[in-house]
């Protein structure tokens, strides 16, 4: 049976470019729009599961790798006993650095690429999104990710010459695309850690946008950089919980109404052809 649930994949393979912070603080925005939403911790490092205030994930047995090792090993994989609910209203699968050692094992592993595709299957009829926050390479985690995804959020930093990068990872999604998953289309990139106080800082987001436009949608919303976002990572929090007032919370907020906007429309649209 076809599920109308939406899994959204936050990749860039540059480190540092609001990848986490985007996946928490749209996941959330998110369930403040009535969705039901599952926040999927898939890098190593586990700063998505840091960030929600899962400090110990390396002491837990209960992370990701354990469903993927479920699927691996054809064994069954206990769900209730991975989601950990978020007083925001979001539900999390953490990650621990075990995940990293999981990347080299899926080398000699059957259908390496759809083990997380499989992983998700059951979880598809219970969320109305997923949100995948991967690590910051094009490996086989991320190749995972993207061969379960529906969509693709591309977080990018705003800075001149990120074009090369982004070349491989279009190439990336477009070969995956074509191989394993024919499902996934780029849902945007969203212009992050941007400091509209100068007009260097502006005259970039521009540039950002000019070179995006032609092939990609380039949300309107562009992501200040702000004290607030890193300080809400500190204590566990969305930036809406620590400073709802601030730009950096009203900027995630009016990016989570275009990603919802942005939907609406393509299902009316596919309705109306
Ligand atoms: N808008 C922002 N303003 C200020 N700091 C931010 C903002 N967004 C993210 N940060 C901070 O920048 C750092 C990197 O952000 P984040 O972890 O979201 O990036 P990432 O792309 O997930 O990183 P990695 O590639 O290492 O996984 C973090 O310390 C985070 O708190």
């Amino acid at each position: 049976m076809q599920s109308n649930c939406n899994v959204i994949v936050i990749a860039n393979q540059k480190g540092g470019v609001g990848k986490t912070t985007t996946t928490e603080n749209v996941g959330i925005g998110l369930a403040k729009e009535g969705k039901k939403v599952l926040l999927i911790d898939f890098d190593p490092q586990a700063d998505l599961s840091a960030s929600l205030g899962i400090r110990n994930s390396d002491n837990m047995d209960h992370t990701i790798c354990e469903a993927l090792n479920g699927i691996i090993q054809d064994i069954p994989i206990n769900y209730d006993d991975l989601i950990i609910h978020h007083d925001e209203n979001v539900d999390i699968i953490p990650s621990n650095i075990e995940l990293a050692d999981f990347e080299l094992k899926l080398v000699s592993v059957m259908s390496r690429e759809r083990i997380l595709d499989m992983t998700l299957e059951p979880l598809r009829k219970k969320y109305d999104v997923i949100l995948i926050d991967c690590p910051p390479s094009l490996g086989m985690l991320t190749i995972n990710a993207l061969s379960s995804a529906d969509k693709v959020l591309i977080p990018v930093q705003a800075q001149y010459l990120p074009a090369k990068g982004m070349t491989k990872l279009l190439g990336t999604i477009n070969k995956v695309q074509h191989q394993i998953n024919p499902r996934i289309t780029v849902l945007g990139v969203a212009i992050t850690l941007a400091n509209m106080q100068t007009n260097l800082g502006k005259s970039t987001v521009d540039t950002l946008r000019e070179n995006f436009d032609q092939h990609i949608n380039v949300f309107d919303t562009v992501i200040p950089i702000g004290v607030k976002a890193a300080e809400a990572t500190v204590v566990g929090k969305s930036v809406y919980e620590h400073a709802k007032d601030s730009n950096v919370a009203k900027a995630y907020e009016n990016l989570t109404k275009e990603i919802v906007r942005s939907q609406k429309t393509k299902h009316k649209s596919s309705h109306e052809r």
